[in-house]
């Protein structure tokens, strides 16, 4: 049973009150329990001198208790910080750095002010969620104020405790249980799910795996509840959060979907068609890459009201005079039967001198309402007389990228995102959408 009556995996009422605070840029009074944070977002038209002429922002953080946040007065803070208060402001900036693309921020710098009202355990998780908060507020007012084309913000950051009491693991906990506890943990997290710090320390006593296990679900837990909060105070606002766009993948190919993912990881989550319900058929009968990609993603975002990207892709060899071209997956006769296409091909090539090649990729994007975008990317390369390497898909092993004297299946990932016809398809595709929302 806890001080408070709550259940082990319940967090404290949480209140947030936006604009608190009228002359600040972004502002809010954040309540878990009893603890009570006011939060300001400040921005300053410079950078710090290690920063000056880089092209990117700052976002940094200072932490204080006032003087009647504890029973006991806390003398404020002097020219000299105490030592915890800039361990803690370390955090929050660290903490909050990760929600802004820097870059997107231009050379300004956004200050967030974390001053305690009342602390009753948690003030530096509660200085984090809160500052979130006012974070974007200031991100909407730097837009609306066309100081910025579109918000910095790439990411929903909360903090929460949890820890262990009389050997029960509890979320979010309140002094009276932060003072006694065995084990005490500090959670930051982003929208994913991700970490982006973990304080953790076995106080009175070691710990399991298990009790960790335990104190990371609830964690979670509480995280995912506090981001719900953050947005309801948020509102409208909420929406300069921005957590990658979806955008569907038409395809049945799993190489294709991961490479995809791979290369437009930063800007946007890519989900397989199939994880809205679409399984196609879709036919493939334009006698271009760039139409049957527009057809891919035209009859997904069709069928779902999402938007979308298709790639068609295929190879090109010179030798014969540019087949198999667009009937590169049925070049064979069955479509996908990789096996017999590369035997094909390997029988068509044989005896002729010039083994010149190139891959070819097309990709299609359809947002609901817009003109379909087409980005187009190649990659040269040798059609060898045998396979070479086991990696990848399709004409993989027959395809000789000179430069790294590897075939495409004999290239890690990594490798072959660097150079194949579909990242630089994937590069061109990136430069559209970024001109297109600025
Ligand atoms: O990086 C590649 N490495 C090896 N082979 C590749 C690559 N990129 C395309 N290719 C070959 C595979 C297939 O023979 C044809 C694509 O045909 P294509 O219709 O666009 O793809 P697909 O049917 O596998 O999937 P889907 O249409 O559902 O997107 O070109
Ligand atoms: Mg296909």
């Amino acid at each position: 049973m806890r001080a408070d009556g709550r259940k082990p995996d319940e967090k404290r009422p949480i209140s947030i009150e936006t604009d608190f605070v009228r002359t600040a840029y972004g502002s809010c009074l954040i309540a878990t329990g009893n603890t009570r944070v006011i939060c300001t977002a400040s921005v300053e038209e410079a950078v710090p001198p290690f920063l000056k002429g880089k092209g990117q922002g700052w976002v940094t953080a200072e932490y204080a208790m006032l003087p009647a946040s504890t029973t006991e007065r806390k003398k404020r803070d002097g020219i000299k910080k105490d030592g915890r208060s800039v361990e803690i402001q370390r955090l929050i900036g660290r903490a909050l750095r990760q929600a802004v693309d820097l870059k997107a921020l231009g050379e300004r710098t956004i200050t967030l002010d974390c001053d305690v009202l009342e602390a009753d355990g948690g003030t530096r998780t509660a200085s984090i969620t809160g500052a979130m908060v006012a974070l974007t507020c200031a991100a909407e007012r730097l837009v609306r104020e066309k100081k910025l084309p579109i918000s910095p913000i790439i990411h929903q950051v909360a903090a929460i405790s949890a820890g262990v009491i009389d050997d029960e693991p509890c979320l979010d906990l309140c002094y009276q249980e932060d003072s006694h506890a065995q084990v005490d943990m500090n959670f930051v997290m982003n929208e994913k799910g991700e970490f982006i710090e973990l304080q953790g320390t076995g106080e009175g006593r070691a710990f399991t795996k298990k009790e960790l296990d335990t104190i990371m679900e609830y964690g979670e837990k509480g995280i995912r509840e506090l981001m719900d909060a953050q947005r309801e105070a948020l509102g409208d606002r909420a929406r300069y959060i921005a957590p990658k766009p979806l955008l569907l993948v038409a395809t049945g190919n799993e190489h294709k979907l991961r490479e995809l993912q791979e290369m437009f990881k930063d800007y946007y989550t890519l989900a397989p068609m199939t994880a809205v319900g679409f399984f196609g058929p879709i036919e493939e009968n334009a006698d271009t890459f760039a139409g049957n990609a527009a057809i891919k993603a035209e009859a997904v975002c069709e069928a779902t009201g999402l938007p979308a990207i298709g790639d068609d892709s295929g190879l090109e060899v010179d030798a014969l005079d540019g087949e198999p071209g667009v009937y590169s997956a049925r070049y064979a006769g069955e479509h996908g039967d990789d096996e017999a296409n590369n035997d094909l091909l390997l029988s068509r090539m044989e005896g002729k001198e010039d083994r010149s090649a190139a891959f070819k990729c097309a990709l299609a994007l359809k947002i609901p309402g817009k003109e379909t975008i087409i980005a187009e990317g190649s990659c040269p390369g040798t059609i060898l007389t045998e396979r070479r390497g086991t990696g990848g898909f399709g004409y993989d092993p027959l395809f000789l990228y000179e430069p790294m004297n590897k075939t495409y299946a004999e290239m890690n990932a990594e490798e072959k995102n660097q150079i194949s016809h579909r990242s630089r398809a994937a590069e061109m595709m990136r430069s559209i959408m970024s001109q297109l929302l600025s």
